[in-house]
Formats: structure tokens, C-alpha cells, sequence
């Protein structure tokens, strides 16, 4: 895997600082798929910087991503919004798709909440529903897709870094409580919150069902095509984060109807049900992220007024 300097960090971030005229943030939030218009909620001096502009930043490619940093306060606080991200299925590697974190851990950036668009593999799972991260299974990342991987970079962290406690207990539980006291959020019953596992999937495919069936039995709760990376290398160099989910799609886990089930009641004359069967589709992960995008900007611009 070809190594990104620290100086490329370092540049990144010093071109940033010319651009921004007032404080630098101190938390950012990495807006997910449909979710990006979280940033249309910042008050101040709203500054607006392209990747394009930024040395060492890759394109945004993904559909809904903008590919612009935008900065500004957020509940009277300094932050900075991601309005894209980098995903490994965009022909990324794991170190170019965290580049955009440490750059902003060398701007002064102490907490990044993270939010993406997620199907739901958890049965109780609803379109619509969010769920904290607690933890995640990160098959490729234990099979070295792990941004950590090569000459550790001593300036942002150790070389054997604990990532038990990626997902910071006192932001969860921030967040939780923003949930059980905001009136509109919780009774209302705008969404439901949940806290589980996240499934850290390379993609582009949405999941065949015999994956969606091994990662439920491994305890994954959510499936997605990002975070995990970002978590992990804001974790090592010493932020807190924070990473939500909004439920975009519930996983179609069940087993394939059996073909020669199918043909043997053919051939005996008997007609068969047919079942309909709903797959992830991106129209319906951005119509549902759509759906909920004042709720989920109202959700963390008041988890930011509390961290
Ligand atoms: O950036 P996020 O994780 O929100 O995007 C998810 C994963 C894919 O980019 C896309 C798939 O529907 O949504
Ligand atoms: N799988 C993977 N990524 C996703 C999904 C999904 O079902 N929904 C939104 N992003």
C-alpha cells in the first residue's frame, strides 16, 4: 500500500488555515450519503472550500457527495462539515479515504461525528430509524484494508493502537441524551434510536443475502460502505468520535427460494406463490436519507451544543 506522508497532512492543513479567516474547528462532522445539507444549518462566517482546491484531497465521486469542506459555527461552536466523503469503492485507498480526518485532527478538530446512510440488517430495524454505532465488524479491515498499515506515523498515534472504544462512550451517551430530552425528536416519535453494530462493507454491491446472513450471525446490526475507515484513524491520532446511522433500506437476508423446489412443483402442475422481494437500491437509500435530513440536522446540532 503506497504511503502518504506526513508533510502531505501537513500541507493540506496549512493551505486550509489561510483560507479560513476566524477560529479553526474543534469538532467535524462528515456529513453521509443525502445528509450532506446538514451543513446548510451553519451560522457565521460560512466559509466553503472545494477538494479540488485543497492539495492532496482526492474528487468526491460518489452520488449526493459535493466534495466541499464547509466551515462555520454550529450551536455557537467552531465546525467544520465534510460535505462528501471518500469511499474505498470509488477506487480509494484506505489512507486516501482518511485523508480528509487527519487533516482535520491538524487544524485542531478534538471530535468528529460521523454520519452515513446504512441498511438495516437488525429485523427490528425501520427505514427512517437511527442508530448509534457502539462497535463494528470490519472484515476488510482485518484482513488488511486498514489505513494504520505501513510506516505508523508517530506525529498522529502509536503504532499499536486499542480501537475497543473507537466509538466514545461519553459522546453516545451525549447523544442518547439529547434523544430521551428533546420532545420533538423522541416524543413525537420522529425516529426511533437504537445503539449497535455497524458492517463495514467495501462495496459497490449491495450485499448478496448469503453475506447479509453472516454478518447478522456475526452481530452486525447495519451494513455500509464506509466510517469504519475514518473511525479508525480518528481514533488513533486522539479524536473522539462519534458515528451515527440513519436506516436507509432493510436488508433482505432471507434464503433464496430453492430452484428445485420450484421446478419439481412445476413439473407436478402445481402453481407457486410467487414472493416479492425488495432490494437495496440507491434510489431508495437517497429518498430515505431525503426523508429524514431536518430530523437528523436537528439531532446533531444539538449533540454539538452538548459535546
Ligand atoms: O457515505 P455513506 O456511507 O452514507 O454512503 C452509503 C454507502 C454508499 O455510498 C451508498 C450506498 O447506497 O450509501
Ligand atoms: N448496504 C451497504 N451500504 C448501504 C446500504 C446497504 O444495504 N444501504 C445504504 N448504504
Amino acid at each position: 500500500m503506497s504511503q502518504i506522508p506526513y508533510d502531505a497532512y501537513v500541507q493540506a492543513a496549512d493551505y486550509l488555515r489561510t483560507r479560513l479567516p476566524g477560529a479553526t474547528p474543534t469538532i467535524g462532522i462528515v456529513c453521509g450519503s443525502g445528509l450532506s445539507s446538514l451543513a446548510d444549518t451553519l451560522e457565521g462566517d460560512v466559509v466553503v472550500v472545494q477538494y479540488d482546491d485543497i492539495p492532496g484531497f482526492m474528487q468526491s465521486t460518489a452520488i449526493s457527495h459535493k466534495g466541499q469542506l464547509a466551515f462555520g459555527t454550529l450551536s455557537g461552536k467552531p465546525v467544520v462539515c465534510m460535505q462528501g466523503r471518500f469511499h474505498c469503492y470509488e477506487g480509494y485507498s484506505v489512507q486516501q479515504a482518511t485523508f480528509p480526518v487527519r487533516v482535520l485532527r491538524l487544524l485542531g478538530v478534538a471530535a468528529l461525528v460521523v454520519t452515513n446512510a446504512a441498511g438495516g440488517i437488525n429485523p427490528g430495524y425501520e427505514v427512517g430509524d437511527v442508530a448509534l454505532i457502539a462497535d463494528h465488524l470490519s472484515l476488510p479491515g482485518i484482513a488488511g484494508a486498514n489505513a494504520l498499515i505501513g510506516p505508523n506515523i508517530d506525529e498522529f498515534g502509536p503504532r499499536f493502537p486499542s480501537i475497543s472504544d473507537v466509538y466514545t462512550p461519553r459522546l453516545r451517551k451525549i447523544a442518547a441524551k439529547v434523544y430521551l430530552t428533546h420532545t420533538a425528536l423522541r416524543e413525537e416519535r420522529k425516529f426511533r434510536l437504537h445503539e449497535g453494530v455497524y458492517a463495514w462493507c467495501y462495496g459497490p454491491c449491495y450485499e448478496s443475502r448469503a453475506e447479509l446472513r453472516a454478518l447478522q450471525a456475526l452481530g452486525g446490526d447495519l451494513v455500509g460502505m464506509s466510517t469504519v475507515p475514518e473511525a479508525v484513524v480518528a481514533k488513533h491520532c486522539g479524536m473522539e468520535v462519534l458515528a451515527m446511522s440513519l436506516v436507509t433500506n432493510k436488508c433482505v437476508a432471507r434464503r433464496e427460494p430453492s430452484m428445485i423446489e420450484a421446478a419439481a412443483a412445476e413439473l407436478a402442475g402445481q402453481s407457486l406463490v410467487e414472493v416479492a422481494e425488495e432490494f437495496a437500491n440507491s434510489d431508495e437509500v437517497l429518498a430515505a436519507a431525503a426523508a429524514r435530513t431536518l430530523d437528523m440536522q436537528e439531532f446533531v446540532r444539538c449533540i454539538v451544543k452538548d459535546i
